[in-house]
């Protein structure tokens, strides 16, 4: 009888997402009853995009069951980038906002990198300012980037010390792929990061303990190009047709990893499904950020919040 594959463990960032919320609303609790300073999230959205639309409503959703005060404010695709930072200078003065949000995409006539860096970086819960990443860079304490945050707390659960391990990932932008690799580096990991002009690809991923794919395109990595045993990470969430004919016919789509995870479930030792993986730490830790940012702006320490 010839041996099965083994299959990978998956990584449930779902049901530790929802944990990681219940210790961020029993920590707020405790900072309220202490202090009187319940954590508050102002999230802005502008336009229609629907799955930014539905990201801001989770957003809103999970702030309230946590016990934290929500604000969100829906402006029309055709607001000016004059009138969004006016929104955003009465955020960075409000007492009772705690972190501050910018849903992306932003329509094309608005400078995305302009209104980041209007957000106060004490309350930028994004962690997209060019102070906090200069922050991250460096080692000193700031907000970090919520999806990068949430990779790492899902691998310190997994694998415990990460250090000396290779991290490849796959992707370099501001918001996931550098600040990945920042934190890895934290975790004195060996960090490659990779992207469109790297050569051979899929042997730099073979060398990778760690390999995080963030590079949006729909199952890039194949189960060839993964270490037997590595752990992957897969950032990615595309939208692809259906499989099923008539509801792809009919515009019905599914969302898909960047990794093709029928095969790269066969090899890896560990992988974070899509959905159900990395996406929902990603509100999660936009929850721990405000929390953090609440207990900074008094001068009180942040509880840790790990599992
Ligand atoms: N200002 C920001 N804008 C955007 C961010 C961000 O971190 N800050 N990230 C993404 C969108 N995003 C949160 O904003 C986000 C994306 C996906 C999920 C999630 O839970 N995904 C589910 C699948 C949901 C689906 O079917 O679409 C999963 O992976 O299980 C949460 C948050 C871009 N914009």
């Amino acid at each position: 009888m010839s041996a099965q594959p083994s299959r990978a463990t998956l990584i449930d960032g779902k049901a530790f997402s929802t944990g990681l919320v219940e210790r961020v609303a029993a920590a707020s609790a405790r900072l309220e009853a202490a202090h009187g300073v319940k954590p508050g999230l102002a999230v802005v959205i502008v336009g229609e995009d629907p799955a930014s639309q539905l990201y801001v409503r989770n957003k809103g959703e999970t702030t309230v069951r946590a016990g934290l005060r929500s604000d969100t404010h829906r402006l029309d695709a055709t607001t000016s980038q004059a009138d969004l930072l006016a929104l955003i200078a009465e955020l960075n003065a409000d007492a009772g906002i705690h972190g501050v949000l910018v849903q992306l995409p932003l329509p094309t006539h608005i400078d995305a990198s302009v209104v980041l860096d209007a957000i106060d970086p004490d309350k930028d819960v994004d962690g997209f300012h060019v102070v906090n990443a200069g922050r991250l860079a460096v080692g000193l304490p700031g907000l970090v980037p919520c999806t990068p945050l949430g990779c790492l707390m899902l691998l310190k659960d997994q694998l415990g010390d990460l250090s000396g391990l290779n991290a490849v990932i796959i992707g370099r932008s501001n918001i996931v792929g550098k600040p990945m690799a920042q934190l890895l580096l934290g975790e004195s990991c060996t960090v490659t990061i990779a992207h469109s002009r790297t050569r051979d690809l899929p042997a730099v991923c073979r060398a990778a303990d760690i390999l995080v794919a963030a590079v949006g395109r729909p199952e890039m990595v194949r189960g060839d190009w993964i270490k037997p045993g590595a752990t992957v990470i897969d950032v990615g969430i595309n939208r692809v047709p259906s499989l099923d004919p008539e509801k792809a016919a009919a515009g019905k789509t599914r969302v898909v990893g960047d990794v093709a995870f029928q095969e790269a479930v066969q090899v890896a030792g560990r992988i974070t499904p899509v959905p159900g993986g990395v996406g929902p730490m990603t509100i999660a830790c936009l929850l721990a950020n405000t929390y953090s940012a609440a207990c900074r702006s008094i001068g009180v320490t942040p509880e840790p919040l790990d599992a």
